[in-house]
């Protein structure tokens, strides 16, 4: 029998929350979200400080369930399923990431220990085509030179890009990128767009959910895009009908005007 709320092509989405809320003491960290990823949809979760962005993709990512409501991840339900089964299938890149890796652990080894679940490179005798394909990923990501060097000698912006090849590594079927760009500069900025741009345009890349703060940050190719606001959507679907001046004003609690330059975006105070 069926399941209320779960709908019949469940194994065609990557993501489906029905009615999710995450509640942690006396407050909602999320409530009332509804939504579902397909496989070849690149969203941008965009939101101010506390929105509840981080909370969504942790649920996302298997790390955290919710409070009530149902979360299917590839077609597993969460508290069904063995998260420590579906995580590999999923590529997680946060901030926090970048923490768990020993300072003097190669870069090379960051990204092909991803394919051991293990952190740190440890005894594994890597496979000469893991090594391979970590060298290419890397390379796409346009720090393939980097490969030899400590990883903690990174500057931020070749950790980031390290740290999306290492999610990359075990072809995941959905890739989660929280606040890649943030601590950026400039510079560093728009090349990592460009280079999620290029990753979001590929066909065969995986489907995508990239968390920010900044409609500035959005790299072209992405499809969809979820405004959240105190834990609540204020509106998604298609980034071209959900990306308005208006929805953003109501985002952000302030009157804000949305700039497009070509298939970039900038917002700035009415
Ligand atoms: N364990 C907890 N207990 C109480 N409140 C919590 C807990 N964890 C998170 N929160 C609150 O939930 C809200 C949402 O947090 P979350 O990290 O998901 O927001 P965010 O949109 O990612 O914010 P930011 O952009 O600042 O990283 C915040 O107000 C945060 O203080």
């Amino acid at each position: 029998m069926s399941e209320p709320n779960v709908p019949e092509d469940i194994d065609d989405l990557v993501v489906h929350m029905a009615d999710v809320g995450v509640r942690r003491g006396g407050n909602k960290l999320l409530d009332g979200v509804n939504w579902s990823v397909e496989l070849d949809e690149r969203w941008v979760i965009l939101g101010g400080n506390g929105a509840g962005k981080t909370t969504l993709l942790r649920m996302a990512a298997a790390e955290l369930h919710p409070s009530n409501g149902s979360v299917h991840l590839l077609g597993e339900k969460l508290g069904k399923v063995d998260v420590f089964e579906l995580r590999p299938r999923i590529g997680f890149c946060s901030a926090a990431t970048a923490n768990r890796f020993p300072v003097e652990e190669k870069v090379l080894d960051v990204v092909v220990s991803a394919g051991y679940a293990v952190m740190g490179r440890w005894r594994e005798e890597y496979e000469s085509l893991d090594t391979g394909r970590a060298q290419e990923l890397l390379a796409g990501l346009g720090v393939g030179h980097l490969a030899d060097r400590e990883f903690g000698t990174l500057s931020e912006g070749e950790r980031k890009r390290t740290l999306i090849a290492r999610a990359l590594m075990t072809d995941p079927e959905l890739l989660l990128l929280d606040e890649p760009a943030a601590g950026l500069d400039l510079g560093g900025r728009e090349d990592l767009v460009a280079r999620l741009s290029e990753l979001a345009l590929d066909p065969d890349a995986p489907a995508t959910i990239l968390v920010t703060h900044h409609v500035e940050e959005i790299p072209p190719g992405f499809t969809h895009l979820m405004l959240l606001s105190a834990g609540a959507v204020v509106a998604q679907g298609l980034l071209d009908d959900v990306l308005t001046s208006e929805n953003l004003s109501a985002t952000f609690g302030q009157q804000l005007r949305l700039e497009r330059s070509g298939d970039r975006f900038f917002a700035r105070r009415a």
